[in-house]
C-alpha cells in the first residue's frame, strides 16, 4: 500500500482519516461551510423546539407546569441562540468540538426534562426523540462521535424519565428501548457513510491537485531544460555569440527577406591575425580571453540587427542587412580599429590585436548564403595573403570573372 493511501485510510467506526494532520486539514477546509451550517440547524431547531410551547399551553393551560415547562423551552432555546451566535464566529471542528457538542447536549437535557412535567405526552414525545436523534445526526453538523455520544445520551435519558416519570412497562421501556436503538443505528450509518463519503472526496481533490503541482513542476523543470539546451545549441560556449549552426539559420532567413524586399545584404569573415603566436606566447587560456574580448567588441560594434556567429576558432561571421557596400567597409573599418585599441593590462599590455575581415555583398538574387561565405573568406583569404590587418571587399555586380573585384580598405588597392 503506497503511503498516500495509508494517510487516506478511514476509521471504520468514527469516519474520520487516521492520519491526524489529514483530518485536521480536511476539518479546517469544511470550517466555514460548518459555522454557517450550524447556525442555521441551530436557529431551525431552536424555533421548533419553541413552537412546541403551544401544545403545551393546549395540553396544561395555564398551569405551574405550563410556566416551568416554558421557562425550561425559553432556557434551551435562548442558550441554543447564544451557541448559535458563539459558533458562528468562532466555531471550530478541530479546536472546539465541545462547543459544537453543546447544544445536542442542553438540547437533550430540554426534551428529556418535558417527560417529568408532561408525562401523559410521552407517546408525542417518543416521535419527538427519534427525529430529534435524526437531527442529530443528519441535521446539525458534528463530528460522528460528538453526534452518537449526544444521542445516546438523550436516548438513555428518556428511556429513564419515561420509565421514571411515565411509569411504562417494562415491556414497553423495551419497545421502547428497541426503537431508540434503532434509530441511533440508522442515523449513526448515514452519518459514517456521509462522513466517509466527504473525506474521499477531499482526499481525491487534493490527490489531484497535488498530481496537477507535480505536472506543472514537471513541465516547469523541462521548459528550464529545453532553454538550457536550446542556449548549448545556439551559443557558443566560449564566446556567447551564435553558435554556427544557428547563425547560417538566422543569415539564411536575412539574406532570403534582403532578396525579397532587393536590399543589400553584406557578410564579413573576420579572422584574428597569427592567433596561433598568440596562444604559442600567452598560453590557452588567455586565448579563450582575447576571443571573447574580440566577440564583444564585435557585438558592441555592431546594430541590433545584425547577427554574429563563431565559425570556428578563431574565426568569426557576421551578417549585415539592409548594409551598402559603402557602410558595410566602413562598420568593418570601425570594427578593426576598436579590436586593434581593445586595452589589455599586465602580461598582456604588450599584446597587438589585428584582425583581418572579408567582406561578401549579395546584390543579386541567386547568390545563396553558402556562396556569399565562401566570397568573403576568399576576400579573408586575399587580406591575408597580402599582409592581414585589412578590409578586403567583394563586389558582386561587378565579379564578370570568377574572384570578382576585391579592395583592400587601407589603401584602395583593386586588382
Ligand atoms: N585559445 C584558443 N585557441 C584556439 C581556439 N580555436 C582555435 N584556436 C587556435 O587558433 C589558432 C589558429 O591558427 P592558424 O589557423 O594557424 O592561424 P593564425 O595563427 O591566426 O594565423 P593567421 O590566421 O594566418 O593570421 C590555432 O593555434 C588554434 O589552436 C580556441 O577556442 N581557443
Amino acid at each position: 500500500m503506497s503511503q498516500q493511501q495509508k494517510q487516506d485510510d478511514i476509521h471504520w467506526l468514527t469516519g474520520q482519516f487516521y492520519n491526524d494532520s489529514k483530518e485536521s486539514k480536511y476539518r479546517s477546509s469544511i470550517e466555514t461551510r460548518v459555522r454557517f451550517e450550524s447556525r442555521l440547524a441551530l436557529i431551525l431547531v431552536s424555533v421548533v423546539f419553541a413552537m412546541f410551547g403551544i401544545t403545551d399551553y393546549n395540553l396544561l393551560g395555564l398551569t405551574r407546569e405550563y410556566y416551568l415547562l416554558l421557562t425550561m423551552r425559553i432556557a434551551v432555546v435562548s442558550l441554543c441562540l447564544l451557541l448559535a451566535v458563539v459558533i458562528g464566529r468562532s466555531g471550530s471542528y478541530s479546536r472546539k468540538a465541545w462547543l459544537h457538542a453543546l447544544p445536542l447536549w442542553i438540547l437533550a437535557t430540554g426534551i428529556i426534562l418535558i417527560i417529568p412535567l408532561r408525562p401523559e405526552s410521552l407517546l408525542t414525545q417518543i416521535t419527538a426523540v427519534v427525529v430529534a436523534i435524526m437531527a442529530f445526526y443528519l441535521l446539525i453538523p458534528n463530528l460522528l462521535t460528538v453526534a452518537a455520544l449526544a444521542s445516546l445520551y438523550l436516548s438513555v435519558g428518556f428511556l429513564a424519565a419515561a420509565v421514571i416519570y411515565a411509569g411504562i412497562s417494562p415491556t414497553d421501556a423495551l419497545r421502547l428501548a428497541l426503537l431508540l436503538v434503532m434509530a441511533n443505528i440508522v442515523g449513526y450509518c448515514a452519518l459514517l457513510r456521509l462522513e466517509s463519503l466527504q473525506r474521499k472526496q477531499f482526499a481525491l481533490l487534493h490527490e489531484e491537485r497535488d498530481q496537477n503541482r507535480d505536472l506543472l513542476k514537471e513541465i516547469k523543470h523541462r521548459k528550464s531544460l529545453e532553454a538550457q539546451l536550446r542556449m548549448v545549441a545556439e551559443r557558443d560556449a566560449l564566446t556567447g555569440v551564435d553558435s554556427r549552426s544557428h547563425f547560417m539559420k538566422r543569415a539564411e532567413a536575412l539574406l532570403q527577406r534582403a532578396q525579397l524586399e532587393k536590399t543589400p545584404f553584406c557578410l564579413f569573415m573576420i579572422d584574428v591575425d597569427h592567433f596561433k603566436r598568440i596562444n604559442d606566447t600567452w598560453g590557452h587560456t588567455r586565448g579563450d580571453l582575447i576571443l571573447t574580448k574580440i566577440a564583444e567588441v564585435c557585438e558592441q560594434s555592431l546594430r541590433p540587427t545584425d547577427v554574429i556567429g563563431r565559425f570556428g576558432g578563431e574565426e568569426f561571421v557576421v551578417g549585415l542587412p539592409h548594409t551598402s557596400p559603402s557602410d558595410a567597409q566602413a562598420v568593418a573599418e570601425r570594427l578593426k580599429k576598436n579590436v586593434e585599441a581593445l586595452p589589455f593590462t599586465d602580461e598582456l599590455s604588450e599584446l597587438r590585436l589585428s584582425v583581418t575581415i572579408g567582406i561578401g555583398i549579395a546584390h543579386i538574387e541567386d547568390v545563396d548564403l553558402d556562396s556569399l561565405i565562401t566570397r568573403a573568406d576568399e576576400m579573408l583569404y586575399v587580406g591575408k595573403r597580402e599582409g592581414r590587418n585589412r578590409v578586403v571587399m567583394f563586389r558582386e555586380e561587378e565579379d564578370d570573372t570568377s574572384v570578382g573585384e576585391w579592395r583592400n580598405g587601407s589603401d584602395g588597392y583593386s586588382r
